[in-house]
């Protein structure tokens, strides 16, 4: 069936879904891959950015697995994912989906008029109250109840609630950063989503740093500044998103610093996210970078093993389902890397629930990420992770047992340990033993240090996450 399911799908969701919904979320999506799995399919299907991942996964993935689950006959798991860059002009996510947008108006009803505003989430901001919240553009399911908060989050999460209570006020502008898929489109989600519920006048819009990037492009082809000044000039709380997206881009820079001059000095409050904290920005204009350190600066990290757990637990509810305390603790003893990974871990698990009509219990969690874990298991171990690092600072594999300690084996050898505590079950007195013998506490030191230096080391962040994905294959 292949790609005629997916057109097949579309097409029945055309009929079914409101026109501005349709042609707003489904209609641009690009030609989905469709892989047969014998008893279930597969379907995945790429979006330009972040923003319409979550939207898309969020509002729509159950209904379009239902769609296509009675089309094919068979069930049917969706996979949202993000584009590859390759061959898309930086910052421009419309031009990124092109050919396949096109390829999807071929084959379906063309679009009323005004849909490609509607589309375009960067093409358009509350001018009335009563737009407020559809043109806000803040995802409602992404609010502080959603949020699990935890040691990872409590920082980050306080400021933000802080700044919901009183914008304007303490904390401006907030700038929040972490690693990917930690939670931090969902904080900036959940602050405004909290101000319109105490002031549903406020004008609030959320946007990612490439939908600006795409404002400023389109305003500067027509010569429509002032639009755009007035666009964003005028709101109360401006929540962007991945502002290390603004490198290199010196025009939207320039339009961006006046936005954010003219903000601050009504007292509207800006809240920006980013891989990295202010001064690791790269390519950005340092009048730009200083001020968004001006404010209050929060990271986001990993969360912690009770955390996942608490994670899986929460969103397996709002599926409607309960996930047994052990079946969560075994996913989140698996899955480690970020709360996007987990979801994807749960939502196997509910999918393989659903179409098996077998209750979640450890075995049938196991059975659902076979690959996943098969993949862990297979690759990385203590070893791997050893002769991994060795090859990538280019020291000998024995280095990591010796005794040597000259910086350019040490730290090698320092990155291994963390990479192992990471990314295995050992425990630090076996990894020590794994390490030429080590004490537990050199582990420990090694573990710590590397993690804090992660933390405001782009450089070294980047090594960890060419290693990391290494090591998963
Ligand atoms: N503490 C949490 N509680 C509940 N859900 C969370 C939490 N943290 C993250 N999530 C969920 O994980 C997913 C990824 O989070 P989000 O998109 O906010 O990450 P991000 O840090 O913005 O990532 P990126 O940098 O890749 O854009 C979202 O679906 C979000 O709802």
């Amino acid at each position: 069936m292949g790609s005629d399911l997916w057109q097949r799908g579309c097409e029945r969701l055309a009929s079914e879904l409101p026109d501005q919904q349709f042609n707003t979320w489904i209609r641009p999506l690009p030609d989905a891959e469709v892989v047969d799995q014998g008893d279930g399919t597969l379907v995945t299907v790429r979006v330009p950015n972040r923003f319409k991942l979550d939207w898309i996964r969020n509002q729509y993935a159950g209904r379009i697995e239902s769609v296509l689950s009675e089309i094919a006959g068979k069930p049917v798991h969706l996979d949202v994912m993000l584009a590859l860059r390759d061959g898309a002009p930086a910052g421009n996510p419309a031009a990124a989906n092109a050919p396949a947008a096109a390829n999807a108006a071929q084959l379906r009803p063309p679009a009323p008029a005004g849909a490609a505003a509607a589309s375009n989430p960067a093409a358009s901001v509350a001018s009335g109250p009563a737009a407020l919240p559809s043109r806000s553009r803040l995802n409602p399911a992404l609010t502080f109840d959603t949020l699990v908060a935890g040691r990872a989050n409590q920082m980050a999460r306080t400021a933000a609630l802080h700044v919901a209570g009183a914008p304007g006020a303490m904390y401006n502008p907030l700038f929040i950063y972490g690693g990917v898929g930690l939670g931090k489109t969902h904080l900036i989600h959940a602050v405004g989503n909290q101000l319109l519920k105490d002031k549903p006048d406020a004008r609030i819009l959320y946007l990612h740093a490439e939908q600006f990037i795409t404002d400023v492009v389109r305003n500067y082809q027509r010569k429509t500044f002032d639009e755009l000044k007035a666009k964003y000039h005028q709101l109360d709380l401006l929540l962007i998103d991945d502002v290390q997206f603004f490198a290199g881009k010196e025009r939207t820079q320039e339009e961006f610093f006046n936005a954010f001059e003219a903000l601050l000095a009504k007292q509207a409050h800006i809240i920006m996210t980013s891989d990295t904290y202010p001064k690791g920005l790269v390519d950005i204009d340092e009048r730009l970078t200083s001020r968004f350190d001006a404010g209050l600066t929060v990271a986001i990290e990993p969360p912690e093993l009770e955390m996942r757990v608490a994670i899986l637990i929460r969103k397996a509810e709002l599926e409607a389902t309960q996930m047994p305390e052990d079946v969560a603790f075994f996913v989140a003893k698996n899955v480690r890397a970020n709360v996007r990974e987990l979801e994807g871990a749960l939502r196997k698990i509910l999918a393989y629930s659903r179409f098996s009509h077998k209750e979640i219990n450890i075995g049938l969690a196991r059975e659902a990420l076979k690959d996943l874990l098969s993949i862990q298991n297979r690759q990385i171990g203590v070893e791997n992770i050893q002769k991994t690092c060795a090859d990538f600072y280019k020291i000998k594999v024995a280095d990591m047992y010796s005794k040597k300690r000259p910086a350019s084996i040490a730290r090698p050898r320092q990155i291994a340990m963390y990479l192992a505590k990471e990314m295995t079950q050992k425990s630090l007195p076996e990894i020590g033993e794994l390490f030429g013998g080590r004490d537990h506490t050199t582990v420990l030191h090694a573990v710590r240090k590397i993690a804090a230096e992660r933390q405001k080391n782009t450089e070294l962040n980047q090594q960890l996450h060419v290693l990391e994905q290494t090591l998963k294959g």
